[in-house]
């Protein structure tokens, strides 16, 4: 178990990190995201020993690590650049970190091969032990990255943006590897992200990072259909996020009155999902506003449509599973409308009103 206790880092004037505190169990798959500069790699690096906290304590077991330097701590770390040696092949890359680990270096040939091919075999490169790593793809050096951590059987694996330079299909494969890899292993893992996607399928837990401050800790469903502030929606990307006041029982969105949850009389903002919202005729009953089509993106197994609504961008997503993509022209006029039910609502300060409809609500 890691306990992380008012971590607090500065750089000069600027607050990398203020004051985050964590328990991460064994075996855990935690995810990290938040937008660029909120603090990701800062609180990776601290928990690596790269870097000294200002304040504030990391445990490992019980034990205090602050003060051991980055060897003596029993974490690997997998950082974007992968860091491989270009010299080496791929076996070596993976052998070295097993002969020259600070404890119980392997110095048998016979036991350091038995352990490079498992773990080759692990993250399935098979067949490219005697390759240069300059021979290899993008994608297979990752892995060689991944190997070459996890062979030193590390108790936390920190994973930097592992998979930032992938492409989106191999970012989805090794998505599911890392999972089995980890189901395989029972490491520990902290895995730093810039994409809602990633967080949100691979975490069993997601804290979610802005300004330095963990916002939200929590298993990604529930961050994901309750954000507990305002600027979690925002980092999910997957909100509409509306600015208005309570008129009257209805939330007025520049004169557009939408329907509140239960309770919601202080509300200053509202969220509908982009997949919660759909698109019907303009003079359609169920229309709650009226929007102006601007352009659709297909994503494969859905169509994003942007539409520009009474103050600012709106997106709608539906899923192709059932039916074609509607086809619209720039400029259609459109209406919107969504179930009540699926609409957030949040007060002054940004914190979701918990209204009595919710799932799991209180
Ligand atoms: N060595 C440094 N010197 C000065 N400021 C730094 C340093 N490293 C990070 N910062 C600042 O600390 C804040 C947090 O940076 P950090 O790299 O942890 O963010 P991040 O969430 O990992 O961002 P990204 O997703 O862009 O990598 C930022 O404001 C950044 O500019």
């Amino acid at each position: 178990m890691m306990e992380l206790e008012g971590l607090t880092k500065f750089y000069g004037e600027t607050c990398a990190l203020r004051g985050v505190s964590l328990t991460i169990e064994d075996d855990e798959y935690l995810t990290l995201l938040g937008p660029s500069g909120s603090g990701k790699s800062t609180l990776l690096r601290l928990i690596a020993g790269l870097e000294q906290p200002d304040s504030g304590s990391i445990r490992l077991n019980g034990e205090d690590i602050a003060s051991l330097p980055p060897h003596r701590r029993g974490l690997g770390i997998v950082q974007q650049n992968y860091a491989l040696f270009p010299h080496m092949t791929v076996f070596e890359n993976v052998a070295f970190g097993l002969r020259w680990r600070e404890e119980n270096p392997v110095t048998e040939e016979a036991e350091i091969t038995k352990r490079v091919d498992a773990m080759l075999d692990l993250v399935g490169l098979s067949g490219f032990e005697n390759r240069g790593v300059g021979q290899i793809s993008g994608g297979q050096k990752q892995r060689v990255s991944l190997a070459r951590t996890l062979v030193t059987e590390p108790r936390v694996c920190l994973l930097d943006e592992p998979l930032g330079a992938l492409d989106a299909n191999l970012r989805e494969r090794m998505t599911l590897e890392l999972r089995r890899i980890r189901d395989t292993l029972g490491v520990t893992f902290m895995h730093v992200t810039g994409n809602e996607h990633e967080a949100l399928g691979m975490g069993d837990r997601m804290i979610v990072l802005d300004g330095g401050a963990a916002v939200m800790i929590a298993p990604p469903e529930q961050v994901f259909d309750r954000p507990q502030t305002v600027r979690v929606a925002q980092v999910l990307n997957a909100y509409n996020i509306l600015q208005g006041r309570v008129h009257e029982g209805r939330f007025d969105h520049a004169g557009s009155m939408l329907p509140l949850p239960p309770n919601s009389e202080g509300a200053m903002h509202y969220a509908i999902r982009f997949d919660a919202a759909t698109l019907v005729p303009p003079d359609d009953p169920t229309a709650l506003i009226r929007a102006t089509f601007i352009t659709s993106e297909f994503t494969g197994g859905g169509v994003t449509y942007f539409l520009r609504g009474p103050d600012g961008v709106f997106e709608v997503e539906r899923h192709l599973s059932r039916a074609d993509p509607q086809v619209y022209k720039g400029g259609q006029e459109l209406g919107i409308s969504w179930a009540a039910t699926d609409a957030l609502a949040f007060d002054s300060d940004g914190e979701l009103i918990v209204s009595s409809n919710m799932r799991g609500a209180a």
